[in-house]
Parts: structure tokens; C-alpha cells; sequence
């Protein structure tokens, strides 16, 4: 059924970005993994079509539902989705960053504005992959968003003539607390100065060199996992890399950018679960969550409301969000395999939520 679906189907593509989506100052990209060999050799099956809609100039995506209908003959239900852009399971780190990434980095940096790069999705669908990158080799998805940003920022810095410093921090919020994940996971906190700037109290920051010195430095870091059905790396917590660009004579930021590579999504259903602890690490992760996608929206639709103050997350990333140069953009990943269609149904329809009301 999906094969005669796609036949009749525009043609697939790898990447399709609206050419709205760079000047946005929230734009909501889908990233599709390829299908695991583990999952082929479950009988797994790829039931997402990503096309690129030419005429329309808007990316989308199609999710075919397995069904069984009441005279249990097998159906397919196909749920169309568009987003700022698409990226097909051919896509590259590389790419993503050109065409979801820069834009932003380099509106930042020209408008000393603060943004924030977030990944969203199920354990296991690339949120990883897609920020950190594999790491070694030379292959295409060897380098990630964090080094990418730090690349292009160092560029900026060298083109505007040097004399600013980058430093980065990295940590984690898990169950509401906050950890330095390059300070032996010292607790830190996070308090709003009297500008409505977010600072993070006793965050250990180093000053970098280039972005490999990142990388470096991101090897040493020590992030919560425990082991899923999924996953065995399966991240809990939401890990934070900021990255400052400071001009040293007088300490002022000059742009800041937050990249986040949220807990698995699928935690927040767990909220219910029987297991204490994955009770309350699935509460946490869903009220983050929630909270999160209430901010951006209350934000979009100019409410006079808008509950940063709700999750440890939100708080932290308040001033990313407000503030005219601010720009926000969503990297939302899923897989493809028949298994995980509910979960990639609902990773689609919690970045369709964010990005409606535009
Ligand atoms: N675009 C891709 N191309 C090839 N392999 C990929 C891609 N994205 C993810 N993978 C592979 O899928 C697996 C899961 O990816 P990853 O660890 O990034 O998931 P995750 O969403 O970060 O999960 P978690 O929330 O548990 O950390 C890894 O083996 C990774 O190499």
C-alpha cells in the first residue's frame, strides 16, 4: 500500500526548506532517520515519505498509519504534515545545519541577539545523532550541530577581526535540578538578574580556541542515561550546551545561543508508569515539555502570559525567547519504522502544535 503510495506521490526528497524559513524567528524542521538494520531485522518497516512540494514551495511529510479495520482486513491511514522544512533519511548533519542552523547563527551574531537550537523526539529517532554528531571519522554525519555552530561562529568572530572570546557550559536538568556536566556534575543554579537575563549560577564556562577544542570538551562529559528497550544510551535528561560570544573588555555578551537536546518524548507518557523511578522522570520530562510548547505558542500569539516560570528548562531559556532579535529553531526527529508510527505521530503533532498558530 505504501509502495503504491509513493508511486503516485510526488517524487521523495532529501531536503526541502521553505524559503520563509531562514528569516522566521520560529521555524520547525522534521528530520527522518534511516531505517536500523536491527529494526529491518524485526520485520520493521519504513511508513514515513517525506516530498518536497515544488509549486507550493512547503515542505512535507506524509506518516502512513498501519490500520486493521473491523473485518480485520489490514488499512493504512496517511497523515499529512508541512513543516519550515524536511529532511529524508539521505539527509546529512551538514545540511541540516546549512539550511536550519545558520541562518540563525548568523542573524545572531550580526544582531547580538540570543536563540536557541532544540531537538525534539523519541529515544532513539537521532535527536543525538543530529546535535553531537557520530564524532569520529570523516564520514557525513561525523561533525554535529554543536561543532558546526562553533565552526561558523568562529568564522564570524575571525571576520569581524577577532578581539571577542567564545566560551562554552554544558549541562543537564534532570528532574528539575540543574548539573555541570564538565564540573564533576556539581549542582548549579539558574537566577534572573535584574535585566531579565538568565544566569547560570557556578557553571563551569571555557574559553575555546576552535571548534575542535569543543569537541574535546564535550568528550569528557558525563550526561544521566539508563538503559531502555530502545535505547541502551537512552537520554532522561535535557543536555544544554551554551555557547557565548563575549566581547573581554567589558565581559558583555555579544550573542548567546542555546543548543538543547531534549529527554526522550516518549518519557512523558511514562508519567503513569509503575516503576517510581520512571514515574518521576516521566513527570518531570512531561511538564518540561508541555511547558515548553505552551511558551513558544503563548509567545507566537502575543498573549501577555507566557509561563517561562512553569519547568527549570523554560526559565533557562527565557531570554532566547524574548528580545526582538531572538530567533528559535525546532529540529524535530523520527523514525520511520512501523514500530515506533505512534510515537513519530506524536512527535509530528507536538511540532505542528508549536508552529500553528503562524
Ligand atoms: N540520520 C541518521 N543516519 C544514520 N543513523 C542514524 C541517524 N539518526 C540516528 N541514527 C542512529 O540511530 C540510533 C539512535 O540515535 P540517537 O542516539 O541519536 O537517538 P536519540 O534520539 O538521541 O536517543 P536518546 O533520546 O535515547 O538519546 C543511533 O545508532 C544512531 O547512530
Amino acid at each position: 500500500m505504501i509502495a503504491r503510495y509513493r508511486a503516485g506521490a510526488p517524487p521523495s526528497v532529501s531536503v526541502s526548506v521553505r524559503d520563509t524559513a531562514s528569516r522566521a524567528s520560529l521555524s520547525v524542521f522534521v528530520r527522518k532517520r534511516p531505517l536500523l538494520d536491527e529494526e529491518l531485522r524485526r520485520g520493521g518497516f519504513d511508513v514515513v515519505s517525506t516530498c518536497g512540494e515544488e509549486e507550493t514551495a512547503r515542505a512535507s511529510l506524509v506518516a502512513h498509519e498501519p490500520k486493521v479495520t473491523v473485518d480485520l482486513s489490514r488499512a493504512m491511514e496517511n497523515h499529512t504534515y508541512k513543516f519550515d522544512g524536511v529532511y529524508g533519511e539521505s539527509a546529512t548533519n551538514q545540511q541540516v545545519f546549512d539550511s536550519a542552523v545558520r541562518p540563525m547563527v548568523e542573524h545572531l551574531f550580526a544582531s547580538r541577539g540570543h536563540g536557541t537550537c532544540f531537538a525534539y523526539g523519541q529515544t532513539g529517532s537521532g535527536k543525538t545523532m543530529t546535535m553531537e554528531g557520530l564524532g569520529s571519522g570523516e564520514g557525513d554525519n561525523s561533525a554535529g550541530i554543536y561543532s558546526l555552530v562553533a565552526d561558523d561562529l568562529f568564522r564570524n568572530v575571525r571576520g569581524a577581526g577577532g578581539g571577542l572570546t567564545v566560551r562554552a557550559g554544558f549541562f543537564e536538568i534532570y528532574r528539575g535540578k540543574c548539573f555541570d556536566l564538565l564540573n564533576k556534575k556539581r549542582s548549579v543554579q539558574v537566577m534572573e538578574d535584574e535585566h531579565g537575563a538568565q544566569h547560570v549560577v557556578g557553571l563551569h564556562q571555557s574559553t575555546l580556541a576552535s571548534a575542535e577544542e569543543l569537541l574535546l570538551l564535550l568528550s569528557t562529559s558525563d550526561r544521566t542515561t539508563r538503559a531502555t528497550a530502545q535505547n541502551t544510551h537512552s537520554s532522561r535528561s535535557h543536555a544544554v550546551l551554551q555557547i557565548e560570544v563575549v566581547e573581554p573588555a567589558s565581559e558583555s555578551v555579544r550573542c548567546k545561543l542555546s543548543l538543547v537536546d531534549l529527554a526522550g518524548s516518549e518519557w512523558a507518557a511514562k508519567a503513569q508508569s509503575d516503576d517510581r523511578q520512571n514515574r518521576l522522570d516521566g513527570a518531570e520530562i512531561n511538564k518540561s515539555l508541555l511547558c515548553l510548547k505552551e511558551c513558544i505558542r503563548a509567545l507566537g500569539s502575543q498573549s501577555s502570559h507566557v509561563p517561562f516560570r512553569g519547568s527549570k528548562l523554560t526559565q533557562l531559556l527565557k531570554d532566547s525567547f524574548v528580545g526582538e532579535n531572538s530567533r528559535t529553531v525546532m529540529i524535530a526527529t523520527i523514525s520511520p519504522c512501523s514500530v515506533c508510527c505512534e510515537h513519530s505521530l506524536n512527535t509530528l503533532r507536538y511540532a505542528e502544535r508549536v508552529k500553528d498558530w503562524q
